[in-house]
């Protein structure tokens, strides 16, 4: 049995549905869809989860919500006219959005969290409309009916344990099940949505819960590319990678998958598999625990933007027990999450994505607490950071990546402000600033997938 998710470009319009649907008919296997709220249509579009929140937004504020409200119906209604569904359908969704606005919430959040979770919600009742109409016995079900629990703490959403047992029932359903992705519900039976792009995470979770054998996810490129295609024309395909391989990637701004799929598929077990919905016949690309060799020590390059570094400088650092779990400490009573820590003899550096700050005068803050709490010699900062990534199970068993890597960001004039390998040895990052991320991206192609030079093996 197979689980198949469609991400909102491949059910941004009546044509993508049509598409989604043959997709569905023509196998069997595929007995579960989770489907995304309707994406973009072309490149200036709008997603209807960014329409949402807007939505909520002039909710909250008391603000006119007239014409972003007609936006959303359009967008809905111009689905059902074009595939030419019923009536009912349409009443159903006008009803849907009128009980959403109407409601009371017990806070903003929570209203935020339940207009974004009704982009998916109101597609899934819409694809099983039309998947019914169309002769393909469908059932919308939701994940409340379904039991998909998760808490929200520090405003992270995670799935609870014991949904993995509530969603083994769906197995006994006969239609097929159209889920909407991006949200669960709490203990509370408050519905609160993953982070953006959290589709894939349902997706993955539905996989896990009813043991599938394949969790297929659908988009709109032929395959995971060993660059981002926005960036480098035409990159090579990756046909098949590891699990690991494709957690440091999606983490490190290969945004096809979102990085918290990885983990159910991880612990279940169960391959993924990207393909193309408008092609396919493709094979697109495989993610497993372990892969065939490839003609490359790399897998992929990929990168991300948004991040700054806080440096706390202070002479015999390496001499002072604890000083590191200090520095931690202290970004931890700030509720401050740090994705990295290079260190030097007397220096160490905390990397973090800068809007974890809501505004300046809390920065300053916390740098005069890390000078003063650390006795630190000096405490500085440094703005506009990306982080570069390159991964590869090839890795490890090669000298040479990374003076082949430094060498080809040297030759192209990059500073690299910061040097990180994880003892894994699958993955390697750099600090840069983000102006020069696409030349450090193209750089690195052109030295690991288009030069001819050798490296030489352990
Ligand atoms: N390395 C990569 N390989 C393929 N696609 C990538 C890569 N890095 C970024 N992307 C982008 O991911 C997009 C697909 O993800 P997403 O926009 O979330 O699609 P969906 O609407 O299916 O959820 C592609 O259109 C592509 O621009
Ligand atoms: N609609 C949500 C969730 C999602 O996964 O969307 P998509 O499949 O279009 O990335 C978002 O925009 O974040």
């Amino acid at each position: 049995m197979k689980i198949t998710k469609f991400g909102g470009s491949s059910l941004a319009s009546a044509q993508q549905f049509r598409k989604v649907f043959d997709i569905i008919k023509s196998d069997r296997d595929r007995k579960v869809v989770v489907v995304s709220a309707p994406g973009k249509r072309f490149s200036s579009d709008t997603k209807i989860t960014d329409n949402l929140i807007t939505l909520a937004k002039e909710v909250q504020t008391g603000q006119d919500i007239e014409k972003t409200l007609a936006v959303i119906k359009e967008r809905y209604v111009g689905i059902i006219e074009d595939l030419g569904l019923k009536q009912e359908i349409k009443n159903q969704l006008e009803d849907n959005l009128k009980k959403m606005i109407t409601a009371s919430y017990s806070s903003n959040n929570q209203l935020l969290n339940t207009f974004k979770a009704s982009g998916e919600d109101n597609n899934a009742q819409l694809v099983a409309a039309y998947f019914n109409e169309n002769g393909l016995p469908a059932k919308y079900v939701s994940p409340e009916e379904a039991g998909l629990l998760v808490s929200a703490q520090d405003g992270h959403t995670r799935v609870l344990s014991e949904t993995y047992a509530n969603l083994e029932r769906l197995t006994e359903v006969n239609e097929c099940i159209i889920f909407p992705g991006f949200f669960g519900v709490s203990k509370e039976n408050q519905r609160v949505t993953f982070s953006r792009g959290g589709s894939d995470i349902t997706g993955a979770i539905l996989a896990k819960g009813l043991k599938a054998d394949l969790y297929e996810n659908f988009t709109d490129v032929d395959a995971i590319f060993a660059a981002n295609p926005q960036i480098v024309d035409q990159p090579q395909k990756i046909n098949h990678l590891t699990y690991q391989e494709m957690r440091e990637l999606s983490y490190a701004g290969f945004s096809v998958l979102h990085h918290e799929a990885l983990r159910p598929a991880i612990m279940a077990d169960i391959p993924i598999r990207v393909k193309n919905t408008n092609k396919p016949e493709l094979p697109g690309t495989l993610i497993s625990k372990t892969r065939s060799e490839n003609n490359y020590h790399i897998t992929g390059i990929a990168s991300s933007r948004g991040f700054m570094s806080i440096s706390i400088a202070k002479y015999l650092m390496n001499e002072e027990v604890g000083f590191g779990a200090k520095a931690l400490n202290i970004m931890a009573e700030h509720n401050l999450s740090v994705e990295h820590v290079p260190t030097g003899i007397d220096e160490i550096t905390l990397i973090l994505r800068a809007d974890q700050f809501k505004n300046e005068a809390d920065e300053k803050e916390l740098l005069q607490e890390l000078q003063e709490k650390l006795n630190a010699d000096k405490v500085y900062e440094e703005k506009e950071l990306a982080l570069l990534m390159i991964v590869g199970e090839g890795m490890i068993s090669t000298v040479g990546t990374a003076a082949k890597a430094m060498a080809s960001l040297a030759k192209a004039g990059i500073n690299l402000k910061m040097i990180d390998q994880g003892s894994s040895e699958i993955s390697m990052l750099f600090g840069i600033a983000a102006s020069d991320e696409n030349s450090a991206i193209a750089a690195l192609y052109e030295s690991f997938f288009k030069s001819k030079i050798p490296v030489e093996e352990k």
